[in-house]
């Protein structure tokens, strides 16, 4: 494993109300030890409408746990209905934010272009974008995943300056494995991560590159995260179903041996 912290990041997506947040937010918290969430960075990315509920529950009992938003607005504020400012999420204490997940380009057509605005709004609010890149099937097929995956990344760094680029964390999710349950293998994902690293580097230098997190997404369960935290590029996963199930997504956590206490 490399001398990254590990991260494990739960994408609720749109599940669960704020109730329902509270319960597994607890339940979480309460399934990994204080050690466990030392070696491991773990953090939980719910709706808009359940993240004071996390918010108010991590802060007063101090829980060791991250969290952030899964989509965050190029706007800061004004008459743009329906969206959410990197100045509220910053408000709520939000440390990281996803950007360009594939359902966001897929469902509400966000291009290079809204994602790269995205990732520039984040940072300039000081959150963290986890910025997701990832091939469809046909492109997998075709052979050009990594042309495909690094020219996205690519893209959606442009004009960011390596000293904004410092927290970023890259999350490569190939398309055809997200709740397909059907995960790429470890090879796959190295070969991915690898390329997208070696993409940073050219963008940014070898010491960016080195430090910065690249995560992989795409049906990752308690069965299967040590043979994708095995590889030397990756530092964690972008968790999607298995998040919203706190003993399933506390195992995934507890991935390396010597936190298994
Ligand atoms: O953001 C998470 C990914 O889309 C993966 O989702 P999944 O674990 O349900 O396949």
């Amino acid at each position: 494993m490399s001398e990254r912290r590990p991260l494990i990041a739960g994408n609720w997506k749109m599940n669960l109300n704020h109730l329902e947040a509270i319960a597994l937010t607890q339940k979480l918290a309460f399934s990994l030890t204080e050690k466990q969430l030392t070696a491991v960075e773990v953090v939980v990315l719910p709706p808009f409408v359940d993240l004071r509920s996390v918010q108010t529950l991590i802060d007063a009992d101090k829980l060791l746990l991250g969290y952030g938003a899964q989509d965050v607005s190029p706007f800061d504020s004004g008459a743009y209905t329906g969206d959410v400012s990197g100045v509220m999420l910053a408000k709520l204490g939000c440390s990281y934010v996803v950007v360009g997940h594939s359902e966001r380009r897929q469902y509400h057509q966000e291009d290079d272009a809204v994602v790269n605005s995205k990732v520039k709004a984040a940072i300039k609010h000081k959150i963290t974008p986890i910025l997701c890149v990832g091939e469809g099937l046909d492109v997998r097929e075709a052979g050009a995943h990594v042309a495909h995956t690094t020219a996205q990344l690519a893209a959606a760094l442009d004009g960011v300056t390596a000293e904004q680029a410092a927290k970023l964390v890259v999350a490569y999710e190939p398309i055809w494995a997200i709740g397909t349950g059907r995960t790429a293998t470890p090879e796959n994902a190295q070969e991915v991560v690898a390329a997208l690293r070696a993409q940073l580097a050219e963008l940014y230098g070898a010491e960016l590159a080195g430090a910065t997190r690249v995560l992989y997404g795409g049906s990752v369960k308690s069965a299967n995260i040590a043979g994708i935290m095995d590889q030397p590029d990756v530092d964690g996963a972008l968790v999607g179903g298995a998040s919203i199930d706190a003993e399933e997504f506390a195992r995934i956590c507890r991935f390396p041996e010597h936190v298994s206490v």
